[in-house]
């Protein structure tokens, strides 16, 4: 536990909303006795859907770390349904925060190198400790006023995960898809601290273009994009700006097989990092003229709101909130392996029937959505207090800044009613809302509430839910009243479109909570097959059809039994107009070529099968002609030369029979080949004719 800090809830004031992650809300906090400013997480337990003793366990551990460049927990207690960590402020929030309100496209690189570099010390550190941090992004690493760099997010997740013999049971495998590793999709490979080489490499690009590689697709498709593509990169034209050193070192981290990436020691001497500078050199200035921290938060849910509102269709908005989760990152796509399977056997049944069940989710997803968030964002008292919070901006005083409270903090302070110091669970006690209590009225309204399990597969509407922003708790409300509707719309299995959100089968777990270290999904040895069939294929039931496989499935190409080389199967081709048709018609020849030139193919293909055939025939006749005639053997003594000769002449007989078998099969395929030559003749006349035509129009 933290030296000075108190487990008990009415000695933090909860100020502003921070950040918000998959199970957790982050607020700035007065610590009261020390006047101190702090951040409290405040992690939903019944969102975790795991066991209070462990995670407070792990939290422990937590507050056992220490180094310059990870954010410790003080100390974390448990209120309610939440468990409370409280841990240093870090006033300038988080890398990928900073991207979306003020530097879209990403970071200079000097100033990605320093953040790189602070956060591959505190890797270092976690992993030389044993550790896998499983959930690096930029998103997870966090800057204050000064430059500091600190990698959050670790303490209770990382180690839930190192003992979760439980969550292993379970199947499943956690954490944000476009920032997993190849083995970390693939359970059953096992992975290690390596994963989090190949999370950091991807933080690098995510720092160097503003989001991640492969940030626009939905989780399943980024799943199988990140098994089967090469490794995403820095693109030597097109990222002109940044350095070869840069590049190199991310193509270092970005090998799919892990023994090859170097440990983060190991990096830490690469010249990139070598050469970078100090963070409060190159870091300090990225925020120079920004508003304060808290008034960016409420900015850009202000900014998302309005995107929102702003589309209309059914599917956009669904694609909207999908792609803003992964936007701000939100960690802990909970993938159920099972589940995974499963839809992905069903990827090509029942397309019609799924698509009909597809839309009616989606149209009630969408009165939801309408109707709660972005028609009415204030529809309720809580809401109200929200953006009454948020309109009311408090100033911003060099104090704050510095880790201590403002005198208009400890004014409030002073009146415990309006500082909320009551036990909690004592709504009632509680005066109407403040500017500045709405948020820990807010906390208390959720503690008591007892929310929707999340456990289950999970439809896009919860997918909507989890987040914690204003308008993804109205979403949660109105799912709560519309249980009935929603349970009827979970029992709908869904296919994982390729193209669409991806229904994630449980999102419970807040940043990773019930993550394996080595899933139990098995997925390799299937998985290892895939180079050879294009099917990516997961234990029997799981198997998705790549694009590749519906390349080679669309493709007329198929193997030839007989003749073994590859043929063109004739059925497949597009049906050719006779040459009467094309001498009817007034098509260009632009048109017709295509038809002719597949017409020219086929039959030079079929002359080579009729010539393969009639080669393969003779050769199979010469070889084994007489133990497939059961021609009867010729006799070895002169003792029976009656019946020898007698076996002679039937032997004889055969084998004329067997030479006009051959002969009248030689002539049909000679009439055939003859045959296919005259309409090769054809077609090519006709050919001619056409462009004769068409270039007498042009000309
Ligand atoms: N100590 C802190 N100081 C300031 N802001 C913080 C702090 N810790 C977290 N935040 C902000 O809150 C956000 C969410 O926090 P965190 O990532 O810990 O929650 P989570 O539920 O675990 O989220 P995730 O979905 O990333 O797993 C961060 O992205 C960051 O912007």
């Amino acid at each position: 536990m933290g030296k000075n800090y108190s487990l008990n809830s009415n000695d933090y004031k909860l100020l502003e909303e921070v950040g918000f992650g998959a199970s957790a809300t982050v607020y700035r906090a007065i610590h009261l006795p020390s006047n101190e400013v702090v951040a409290v997480k405040c992690l939903d337990l019944e969102r975790c859907n795991c066991n209070l003793d462990d995670i407070r366990r792990e939290a422990q551990t937590m507050i056992l770390i220490d180094h310059p460049n990870i954010i410790k927990a003080y100390c974390s207690f448990v209120v309610d349904c939440n468990l409370w960590v409280v841990m240093p402020f870090m006033d300038e929030g988080s890398c990928l925060h900073l991207m979306k309100i003020a530097y879209p496209e990403g970071f200079e690189e000097s100033a990605i190198g320093s953040i790189l570099k602070e956060t591959l010390k505190a890797l270092e550190y976690l992993h030389h400790h044993g550790h896998i941090h499983r959930d690096v992004k930029a998103g997870n690493i966090l800057m204050d006023h000064n430059g500091e760099v600190k990698l959050a997010d670790f303490g209770v997740s990382a180690y839930m995960f190192d003992r979760g013999d439980r969550q292993r049971s379970r199947n499943t495998f956690v954490g944000t898809p476009c920032w997993m590793a190849p083995e970390v999709l693939q359970p059953g490979t096992g992975y290690d601290f390596k994963a989090d080489i190949w999370s950091f490499g991807i933080t690098a690009l995510e720092l160097a273009h503003g989001h991640a590689p492969f940030s626009k697709y939905p989780p399943m498709k980024v799943l199988l994009m990140t098994l089967q593509n090469a490794p995403p990169g820095l693109d030597y034209d097109r990222d002109k700006r940044f350095s070869k050193s840069f590049k190199e070192m991310v193509a270092m981290c970005l090998v799919k097989d892990q023994t090859k990436r170097p440990t983060a020691e190991k990096l830490l001497k690469h010249s990139f990092f070598k050469n970078a500078k100090p963070p409060e050199l190159s870091v300090k200035k990225l925020f120079a003229d920004l508003p304060p921290l808290w008034k960016r938060v409420k900015d850009l849910q202000l900014k998302d709101a309005a995107q929102l509102a702003l589309k209309k269709m059914p599917s956009a908005e669904q694609e909207a909130i999908s792609q803003s989760e992964y936007q701000r990152g939100v960690s802990a796509w909970n993938f159920d392996v099972e589940d995974l399977k499963f839809q992905a056997s069903l990827l090509q049944e029942e397309e019609e029937e799924i698509k009909e069940e597809e839309d009616s989710a989606k149209l009630h997803v969408n009165q939801k959505v309408t109707s709660s968030s972005v028609v009415k964002p204030a529809a309720t008292d809580n809401n109200a207090s929200r953006e009454n919070l948020n309109d009311n901006e408090v100033p911003v005083v060099e104090s704050e800044i510095k880790g201590k409270v403002s005198e208009s903090d400890l004014v409030e302070s002073d009146n415990p009613s309006r500082t909320g110091l009551q036990k909690s669970g004592s709504k009632a006690e509680l005066p109407p809302p403040t500017d500045r209590d709405a948020a820990q009225s807010r906390i208390r309204t959720q503690m008591g509430k007892g929310r929707q399990s999340q456990s289950g597969p999970l439809m896009p509407g919860t997918v909507l839910s989890h987040s914690l922003s204003d308008r993804t708790r109205n979403l949660e409300r109105y799912e709560i009243e519309n249980q009935q509707l929603s349970e009827k719309a979970q029992q709908v299995r869904r296919s994982p479109s390729l193209s669409g959100p991806l229904n994630l089968p449980n999102r419970a777990s807040g940043n990773s909570l019930s993550a394996p270290i080595k899933s139990s999904g098995g997925f390799k040895d299937s998985l290892d097959d895939k180079s050879k069939t294009n099917l990516v294929q997961i234990k029997g039931r799981f198997s998705v059809t790549s694009e590749n496989v519906d390349l080679v499935k669309g493709s007329s190409l198929r193997k030839s039994a007989s003749v073994g080389s590859w043929i063109i199967d004739s059925r497949q081709m597009p049906v050719s107009q006779s040459p009467k048709e094309i001498n009817n018609s007034n098509l260009p020849a632009s048109i017709l070529m295509p038809h002719l030139q597949n017409l020219f193919q086929q039959t030079l293909i079929q002359q080579d099968l009729i010539t393969n055939l009639l080669s393969s025939l003779q050769l199979v006749e010469l070889e084994n002609g007489p133990q497939n005639g059961k021609m009867p053997p010729l006799p070895r003594g002169s003792e029976n030369n009656g019946s020898a000769e007698l076996v002679a002449s039937e032997r004889e007989r055969m084998l004329l029979v067997k030479i006009s078998e051959l002969q009248a099969r030689m002539n049909s395929l000679t009439d055939e080949l003859t045959a296919e030559r005259a309409k090769y003749m054809r077609l090519q006349q006709q050919l001619n004719a056409v462009s004769g035509r068409e270039e007498n129009g042009n000309s």
